[in-house]
């Protein structure tokens, strides 16, 4: 089934939020997968693990393509659905080549960074076993930016504030991508006040208006938007989805005598 892109467009924005992407039988047996995969695929960094799914990057920003794992095109056919929604219809595969797999424990996030030039400027990002919160940050301009020497500031008020469900996708491309930083606190509980009778619902540190507070549909979550509360973060897995222009199958380079 095809999706409406526009219709999960988060306002006047690049970044369009679809919940319920995976159900909950996908979610527990997408979880088990990642769990039962073996050990030395994980790489851990400072405060979290991911895999690389789909082949490694070189240097130049070439794929050197490996099989995916079956459940990401096979059951459930995530690359399909994915392809369904549109988002990467003008990207040069139109579909995902590579994804990676992070693991988050409670009370770890990701800095601001930007994914970079290696990719189509289209990013598709599965939520599992957790919400979390995620920000877009764009730069400092010129002139605020003056009493820093070198490289660009970061403003750390975000642009644009998502409350990400477990099970859903987040689709951020264009602008958004080419231009804005993205990031999640280290948090492990995230603090909500309510949303009054003209304003949104907002989100710690910062409380910043949840741009996508209409469109959620956990009962725990609504709750917290309509009444306020925390919502403590469970172990999450994202699944980032990109197309990665050039492409060599890595089984290629092995010399054949
Ligand atoms: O886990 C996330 O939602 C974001 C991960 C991310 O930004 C990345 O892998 O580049
Ligand atoms: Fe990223």
């Amino acid at each position: 089934m095809p999706y409406n892109l526009q219709e999960y467009r988060i306002g006047e924005s690049d970044a369009f939020y679809i919940p319920d992407f995976i159900s909950e039988a996908e979610e527990t047996y997408l979880i088990r997968k990642i769990l039962e995969s073996p050990r030395q695929k994980w790489r851990q960094l400072a405060n979290r693990r991911l895999q690389l799914l789909g082949g490694e990057l070189t240097k130049k920003n070439v794929l050197l393509s490996q099989e995916m794992p079956t459940w990401m095109n096979s059951y459930p056919d995530l690359i399909s659905r994915l392809r369904a929604t549109e988002a990467f219809i003008s990207s040069p595969h139109e579909e995902p080549n590579h994804v990676i797999l992070n693991e988050y424990l409670p009370g770890h996030g990701i800095m601001p960074h930007e994914d970079g030039p290696s990719y189509h400027p289209v990013v598709a990002t599965i939520s599992l076993g957790s919400h979390t919160v995620f920000n877009y940050y764009e730069y400092m301009n010129d002139e605020e930016a003056q009493s820093v020497p070198q490289g660009k500031t970061i403003n750390h008020t975000p642009v644009l504030t998502l409350l990400l469900e477990p099970r859903s996708v987040v689709i951020t491309r264009s602008q958004l991508y080419t231009t804005h930083l993205h990031g999640i606190n280290d948090l492990d509980i995230d603090e909500i006040r309510p949303k009054g009778d003209l304003s949104p619902p907002t989100v710690s540190p910062f409380h910043s208006p949840i741009a996508n507070w209409t469109r959620l549909t956990n009962p725990e979550i609504k709750r917290a938007v309509e009444l306020g509360g925390s919502l403590k973060r469970r172990t999450r897995y994202s699944l980032t989805c990109r197309d990665v222009e050039r492409v060599v199958a890595a089984s290629s380079l092995i010399s054949k005598r």
